[in-house]
């Protein structure tokens, strides 16, 4: 089993193509799509799902095989078609344009694999068991779809104000480290939601969260 290293990649703009039109390619195609990335989709046959996003202007769709071309520019491929030799021939392609691969019908020989993603506005939470079971990392992230709902999309928009109130008034790195923690609690999550002043009043924020940290010492 590979030892896969996570991370966030910026994809914004850039070209990412997704070799297939099945349910896979799809869901590929989807998580490209929040990510703001130029998709180009290279395949014969599509799902109604892909069309649509198509018609739409989304993606770019090629309709027809794929062919070594396709990845000219590319930063990501996807190999997601339905035959095992093409999906080989795609890994083989990219490999010798220094080009990151997913294999979607074996992972391991891809130089990435897709993680289950739960995202809450700026929150994003992954869930991967390494290939082993993908429907295990899907079933993890609908049990953190419970706990991490809606609210999440104001926690992060407000604790993004937060950090940068600290960052500017804090000097001290231990301090403010000792303050943004307290900042994540659940009461003070709570309090944030519904703290409309957080913009205005920096000096009241940065005492309460002083308060919330000598609480959490107590
Ligand atoms: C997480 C998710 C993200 C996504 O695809 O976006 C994802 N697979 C999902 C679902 C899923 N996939 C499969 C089932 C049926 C149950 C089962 O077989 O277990 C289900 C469950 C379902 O459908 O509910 C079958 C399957 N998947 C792979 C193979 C081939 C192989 O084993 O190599 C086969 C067998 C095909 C065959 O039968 O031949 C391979 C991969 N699938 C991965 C990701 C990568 C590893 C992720 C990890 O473990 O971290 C990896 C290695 C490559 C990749 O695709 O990146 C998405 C859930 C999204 C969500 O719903 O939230
Ligand atoms: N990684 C995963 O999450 C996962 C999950 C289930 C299955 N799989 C594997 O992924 C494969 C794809 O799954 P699916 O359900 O989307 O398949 P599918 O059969 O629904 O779709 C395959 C697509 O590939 C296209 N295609 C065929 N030859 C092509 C070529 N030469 N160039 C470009 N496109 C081509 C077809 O037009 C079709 O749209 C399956 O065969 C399976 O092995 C992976």
């Amino acid at each position: 089993m590979s030892a896969w290293y996570p991370l966030l990649l910026k994809l914004e703009g850039r070209k990412c193509v997704v070799f297939g039109g099945g349910p896979v390619a799809q869901r590929k195609a989807e998580g490209l799509l929040q990510a703001k990335a130029d998709v180009r989709l290279v395949s014969p046959g599509a799902t109604g799902q892909l069309m649509e996003w198509f018609e739409r202007g989304l993606l770019r769709w090629t309709a027809r095989e794929a062919v070594e071309e396709d990845l000219d520019g590319a930063v990501l491929v996807f190999a997601a078609t339905d035959r095992g030799e093409v999906n080989r021939k795609l890994a083989e392609w990219a490999a010798r344009r220094g080009i990151p691969a997913n294999v979607a019908d074996d992972g391991e020989n891809g130089d990435f694999i897709v993680p289950a993603v739960l995202r809450q506005g700026g929150l994003v939470l992954t869930a991967s068991a390494s290939g082993a079971g993908p429907a295990l990392a899907a079933r993890i992230i609908g049990e953190l779809a419970e706990r991490y709902g809606q609210d999440y999309n104001e926690n992060v928009e407000a604790l993004r104000t937060i950090r940068r109130i600290v960052k500017a008034k804090i000097a001290d790195q231990a301090e403010r480290r000792e303050l943004l923690r307290a900042a994540v609690s659940d009461e003070a999550l709570t309090e944030w939601r519904s703290a409309s002043w957080l913009h205005e009043e920096q000096d009241r924020l940065i005492l309460r969260l002083r308060q919330l940290a000598d609480e959490r010492k107590g």
